[in-house]
């Protein structure tokens, strides 16, 4: 699903009015029982209370349309509207719909105490997708009314004061929502990092805007949903053997953390991979052959660390960096292995350890083959990239090093990013709290290489990958509550995941 720039959907609405041959004014109704429908699939609406802030402009319309159909379904409502001598067409027809039906409303500035109805929802409908300008400090004491009161509060589209693609400022007055119910496409402001307090949880609600006209917009930024899953099925044919799946290589693991590259290796073989085979210092011998024992195992010379990579010419897929260290060693192992192996025919993913040493010898960047996949967390991933001023700034820097490098990175974070090699950047949707536990990357890494080893490319492998993940994070959490999640739950609940997306 694209992200799209408050221009972008501007366009994409007049469009849609055009094709479907209907006015702004039945959109705004569709936004309306978007909501009204939302908020009847979790609560019945008759038996609650509303409390409807709206400002001047479509996105207080969208409020006042939401306070009519509420009033049909017997919710008690209490409207309240931006005193001005200037409203949006819409509004104001609004507005007249309301008095038509005799629907009371008030009207409030900033001087005005809101008298928000006890225990009833608190409906932010202020400003959408249309601010062009922070708003100033005479909105502080109405926002810090609805952030200070103790009522649910979602927001309508955006919350207001949020801008949809730059950052505010600190001091900006922005109303911090519970839930933002977000039409048709997601804003970038919602997958923000420094949003969490304003955003919370948002749902994306469809109003059937024209798709065509979405599919032409230029967008390098999208959102990867579970609407996007079912083009990844894939059925194995009867008459297939293990070759046909992959033959993976894992190369990692040191003294104490043999773990790291025992998670990926399973996770390989959880994803649906044919072979698999890992490579690790002698002391991961008898522990791997003992806890995995569908893997072969080869083992360097050292009893501690990788000293020397293997002969790899009969492996398609690569993994290079779970729990591997960074040792002296170990990183002119992989500069030799690097400089003296044509690897253009294979499939590297490297994690890590692995990326650790790319960034203490960035010459070896030149050396990976296209869209290698690496899988860094922040901290890797600065010491990779250098360091970003904020989000906005990072998803440039990440773009300009993946086209310049033609690589694919997964940014791994609460919302993980996958970049491909020509710029574009997937925001993944699934995956919880819980996930945020040892080895978890690992597991990552591992699928992600799982899947390429099959007939999935580079990009459908990451960005397919990191959903996969979030996923079985997800149905882990289910089952097992996020507290208790461990790695190796993730690899566990794989097929869980596989079944319920794919039956
Ligand atoms: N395609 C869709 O998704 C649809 C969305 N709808 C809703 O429409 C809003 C966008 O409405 P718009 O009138 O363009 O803008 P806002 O209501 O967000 O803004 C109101 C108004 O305020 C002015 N303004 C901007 N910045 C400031 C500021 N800092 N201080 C004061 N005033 C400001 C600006 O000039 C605007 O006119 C979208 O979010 C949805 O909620 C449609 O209802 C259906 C289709
Ligand atoms: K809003």
């Amino acid at each position: 699903m694209k992200i799209l720039s408050p221009e972008q959907l501007k366009r994409v609405e007049t469009q849609t009015i055009t094709i479907q041959d209907i006015e702004l004014i039945n959109l705004m109704e569709r936004a309306a029982n978007a909501i009204l429908n939302w908020l009847k699939s979790k609560i019945d609406v008759s038996k609650n209370s509303f409390t409807i802030i709206c400002g001047v402009g479509n996105n207080g319309g969208d409020g006042l349309a939401l306070g009519r159909l509420l009033w049909e379904e017997k919710a008690n409502v209490k409207i309240y509207l931006q005193k001005n001598n200037s409203y949006s067409l819409d509004n104001l027809t609004n507005q007249k719909r309301l008095k038509d039906l005799k629907i009371p409303f008030e009207y409030y500035d900033e001087t005005t105490k809101l008298e928000i109805i006890p225990n009833s929802i608190l409906i932010d409908a202020i400003f959408g997708y249309g601010l062009n300008r922070p708003i100033g400090d005479e909105w502080k004491p109405i926002i810090d009314q609805i952030n200070q009161s103790p009522n649910t509060v979602i927001s309508v589209d955006v919350p207001s004061g949020l801008f949809c693609d730059q950052l505010n400022s600190e001091k900006d007055p922005i109303v911090e929502s519970e839930v933002t119910l977000t039409f048709q496409t997601p804003k970038l402001s919602l997958l923000i990092p420094e949003n969490q307090q304003y955003v919370n949880e948002f749902e994306i609600l469809d109003i059937s805007l024209d798709l065509e006209s979405i599919e032409k917009e230029d967008s390098q930024l999208g959102y990867f949903s579970m609407n996007y899953v079912p083009q990844f099925y894939f059925k194995r044919p009867k008459f297939s053997h293990k070759y046909d799946y992959g033959n993976v290589l894992v190369i990692g693991g040191s003294y104490g953390k043999i773990g790291a590259s025992l998670l990926a290796a399973k996770a390989v073989f959880k994803s649906g991979a044919g072979l698999v085979t890992m490579y690790v210092p002698k002391c991961g011998y008898s522990v791997i052959q003992t806890a995995l024992p569908e893997a072969m195992v080869q083992t360097d010379f050292s009893d501690e660390m990788i000293t020397k990579f293997p002969n790899v010419e009969r492996y398609d897929t690569i993994v290079i960096g779970p729990g591997m260290g960074t040792d002296e060693k170990t990183y002119r192992a992989f500069e030799e292995f690097l400089s003296e192996n044509d690897l253009s025919d294979k499939k590297l993913i490297i994690d890590a350890d692995g990326i650790n040493l790319l960034s203490n010898h960035p010459n070896l960047l030149e050396k990976l083959p296209k869209e290698t996949i690496l899988t860094p967390h922040d901290k890797e991933l600065e010491r990779l990239i250098g360091s970003w001023e904020n989000s906005y700034d990072k998803i440039e820097k990440i773009q300009s090093f993946v086209q310049s490098h033609e690589l694919v990175i997964v940014a791994k974070g609460f919302i993980t990013q996958t970049f491909l090699a020509n710029g574009e950047a997937y925001f993944n949707s699934s995956g919880n709290p819980g996930m945020a536990t040892a080895g978890s990357g690992d597991v990552l890494a591992g699928i992600i290489a799982g899947l390429y080893a099959k007939q999935y490319n580079a990009s459908e492998a990451a960005i397919f990958g990191v959903f996969l993940h979030g996923f079985s994070g997800d149905v882990a959490s289910q089952q097992l509550g996020e507290e208790s999640i461990m790695a190796t739950d993730l690899i566990n609940y794989i097929p869980v995941a596989f079944k319920t997306l794919f039956g």
